[in-house]
């Protein structure tokens, strides 16, 4: 831990060291005075007066210690939090997507919390730690025989306590591997409490298999971990009483001591107890911290590895002007372990233009989602390319290229305030869309905010698709949109919304079932087990007023 923070300001840590080694030294001056004091050893004029200084010494300097740590380990994991954050937001999406989110969850908020609590417990571990230190040169200065005594039996109880140390180790490596089965089990619980709700038998098999195995598991380990510091701890404690009764009643019959000597290393002694109680009960919370830093830093190389380089665009105004967009052969494929084979979608090779509405349809399964995620750039083809403006898409401009799309995914999120938008200027427009999207009644935009998004599942994707209009980009994709729409909705969006978008310019590709309104596209385009079976323009101008029964038959 204490490298970790060396790493981030080591000016810092010396600072912490000098006025910790001050708070230190000074605390055992204060002890030594006291012990003086009580032997009426020293000129009682001056007592008043150095008890004072040496007061303020410890509390000062004690202050400066606690403070430059507490502002250095705050700001570390303050930094620590920022970094993972970015370089999620940066890492390659299927790479994301095989972490899984409820790992990703664990490292924020278990491992960072864990990291945050050791480095809080730092500066009052470094201070007790100058105390114990100041207490031993004090004890030196007494008897340096008895010191080197002490001193062996200190160095006897930290060698024979790390001989317990792979224990505690290997069950707080084990327990933080069971919170992430447990991290996944809380998102199960909270993302599906209606249909555990409602099935009182899937509920309580849910508990027994799923999350009371797993938080069983994790207190378990978590348990071992405690019990082999407590154990440590009573280890040391153990041998604190061996050192004050070998000091008080061994030593003076087998060496002559003066009665003053044993008197002040009994008081220093009982002095040191309390530090050192506090350092051994606090390695349980650094081991801990010791595991979670293991995995944020292995996180994060991972991340840093797989993260790229990305090009910043020589001419901002390329990146979201769209003339052509082609997929030459490209190809994508999942293995499905249970079923142990692959599903490969394409090779694909399409063409988009500006203003085109292209309908992708097909059954459950068949890659219209995956085409959708390799279109966008979100997926990167395994074989062939994209074409962007010509200019093929690869890991360096892959973050520009992202820029160009408007998405509304079918499991999507909707932020509760309008980022990365000029509010101000859009004002106008966002009521009018709001309008248009007959939400007006529920919803304001207030300072960017809107005022709810506790809505229906088809008023929430409005208000997304509100989002996607003021994002305006060259290219749309929606993927099932019009799914939680009433009839009358549905209609306006495809026979209204769809067109005004595509009359201002913009490509649309619309995943979608709904086969009576195939009819309005420009092309239709059928995927099967990941292959494109049929595209065409399914109705003649003419005729779209009435959906062509054929062409429906066609496409369905
Ligand atoms: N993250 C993933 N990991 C493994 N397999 C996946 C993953 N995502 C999709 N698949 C597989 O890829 C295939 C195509 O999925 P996709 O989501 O593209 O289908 P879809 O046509 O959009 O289906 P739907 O109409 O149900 O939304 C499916 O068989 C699915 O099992």
């Amino acid at each position: 831990m204490l490298v970790f923070l060396c790493r981030s300001s080591w000016l810092t840590i010396v600072g912490v060291l000098f006025a910790g080694i001050i708070s230190g030294l000074s605390s055992a001056a204060l002890v030594a005075l006291i012990n003086a004091t009580l032997s009426n050893t020293l000129d009682t004029r001056i007592l008043p007066w150095l008890f004072g200084g040496l007061a303020i010494a410890v509390l000062s300097s004690g202050f400066l210690s606690h403070y430059l740590l507490n502002r250095l380990s705050a700001k570390t994991v303050y930094d620590l939090r920022v970094q993972i954050s970015r370089l999620i937001l940066v890492a390659p999406y299927p790479y994301l997507q095989k972490l899984g989110k409820s790992a990703l969850l664990a490292h924020l908020t278990e491992d960072i919390t864990a990291i945050a609590n050791a480095s809080q417990l730092l500066p009052v571990v470094c201070i007790n730690f100058a105390v114990v230190a100041g207490c031993m040169v004090y004890l030196s200065w007494l008897s340096w025989h008895l010191a080197l005594v002490l001193g062996g039996v200190i160095l006897f109880g930290v060698l024979s306590s790390n001989l317990f140390r792979e224990w505690p180790k290997s069950a707080a490596l084990k327990a933080r591997e069971e919170y992430d089965v447990l991290s996944s089990g809380f998102r199960a619980l909270t993302e599906g409490i209606r249909e555990l709700k409602v099935h009182r038998q899937r509920s309580d098999a849910f508990m027994a298999q799923s999350l009371t195995a797993s938080a069983e598991a994790y207190r378990r380990y978590s348990f071992r971990n405690a019990l082999a510091f407590l154990l440590v701890n009573q280890w040391a404690q153990f041998l604190y009483y061996v050192v004050i009764g070998a000091i008080l009643y061994v030593f003076p019959v087998w060496q002559t001591i003066d009665q003053s000597v044993i008197r002040g290393y009994a008081l220093v002694f009982l002095f040191m107890m309390s530090p050192l109680t506090i350092i051994t009960n606090s390695l349980g919370v650094f081991s801990r911290a010791n595991v979670s830093l293991q995995k944020v830093r292995q996180l994060g190389d991972q991340l840093k590895r797989q993260a790229v380089e990305v090009d910043a665009p020589d001419n901002p105004e390329i990146r979201t002007t769209l003339f052509e967009l082609s997929l030459q052969g490209v190809t994508h494929s999942f293995h499905r372990e249970k079923e142990n084979r692959n599903f490969t979608l394409g090779p694909i090779d399409l063409d988009f233009k500006p203003g085109e509405l292209v309908f992708l349809v097909g059954g459950n399964g068949s890659g219209k989602t995956t085409l959708a995620m390799l279109l966008i750039g979100l997926y990167s083809p395994e074989r062939g390319g994209i074409r962007w403006n010509g200019e093929i898409v690869d890991e360096r401009n892959r973050d520009d290229y992202l820029q160009n799309f408007s998405v509304i995914f079918s499991d999507f999120y909707l932020f509760d305030e309008l980022y990365g938008c000029d509010n101000d200027s859009n004002h106008l427009i966002i009521s009018d869309y709001l309008q248009r999207l007959h939400l007006h009644h529920k919803v304001r935009v207030d300072n960017g905010r809107f005022s709810s998004v506790d809505l229906s599942q088809g008023q929430r994707k409005r208000l997304a698709l509100l989002v996607a209009y003021l994002e305006d980009r060259p290219f749309y994709v929606f993927d099932e949109w019009a799914a939680d729409q009433d009839p009358e909705f549905k209609h306006l969006f495809y026979t209204e919304l769809l067109p005004s978008l595509k009359a201002r310019g913009k490509t649309i590709l619309v995943i979608s079932h709904d086969d009576r309104y195939f009819y309005l596209a420009d092309r239709c385009i059928k995927l099967e087990e990941g292959q494109i079976v049929a595209m065409n323009k399914p109705v003649p101008a003419s005729r779209q007023t009435q959906p062509d029964e054929d062409a429906v038959q066609a496409y369905s």
